[in-house]
């Protein structure tokens, strides 16, 4: 398993290793001991999944707040997606930053998202599979998010001109500027420090 920084620290990209033969392939696809080797301690407890019909669906951006914010291990085995971290961290030197990556079953790249971040992503074909690990269980009384199509962020999510797929409650989402200080960071520490 490849772990590297991405432009902001926190956010690893991690890159399983495939071990093909005449049959097809193995690949270790989680591997809490690759995490430790680069000081990563999260105890997942919950694995998610979403399936996603058309290309140009978009999910997010959503983070829930403190005391169940939620560390996550994203990836896609099936179709690909364009996954979106955003810095929501008060006091981060990459607060309102986000990182983007493309994710596919083919590439089997998966994103380390920290608590202290907005996360969503968009499907760039049909039938999209996407399954990420969670540190914290489901609170539905601290989901919070922020509008994928914000003006200040300027996300492109790569739609290709179509109208994206988007859930009635994600058309609601406030814009960044409205975004509640619930996660502060101490400048120069891990993700862990910023979830107050
Ligand atoms: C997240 C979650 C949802 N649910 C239930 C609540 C709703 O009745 C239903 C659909 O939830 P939602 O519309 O919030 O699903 P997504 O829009 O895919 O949201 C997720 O997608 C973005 C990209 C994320 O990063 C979050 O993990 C999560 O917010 O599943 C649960 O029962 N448990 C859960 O952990």
């Amino acid at each position: 398993m490849k772990v590297e920084t991405t432009e902001i620290p926190d956010v690893l990209l991690l890159t399983p290793k495939r071990f093909e033969d005449s049959r097809g392939y193995f690949a270790e696809t989680y591997s809490a001991r690759a995490l430790e080797d680069h000081g990563i301690q999260t105890r997942f407890i919950q694995d998610n999944m979403s399936y996603s019909e058309r290309a140009g669906t978009v999910r997010g951006l959503h983070y829930q707040a403190p005391p169940h914010a939620q560390t996550k291990l994203i990836r896609c085995t099936r179709g690909a997606i364009i996954d979106v971290a955003l810095d929501i961290r008060i006091g981060s030197p990459t607060y309102g930053r986000y990182v983007r990556h493309l994710l596919s079953a083919e590439n089997m790249c998966q994103l380390y998202i920290p608590a202290g971040f907005a996360h969503g992503f968009s499907t760039l074909s049909d039938n999209t599979e996407v399954h990420y690990k969670v540190d914290a269980r489901y609170a539905p009384e601290c989901e919070r998010g922020i509008a994928f199509d914000d003006g200040m962020l300027g996300i492109d999510w790569r739609l290709g001109g179509i109208s994206p797929a988007v859930s009635d409650k994600d058309r609601q989402l406030p814009g960044f500027e409205h975004l509640e200080p619930e996660f502060t960071c101490i400048a120069g520490s891990g993700a862990e420090a910023c979830a107050s």
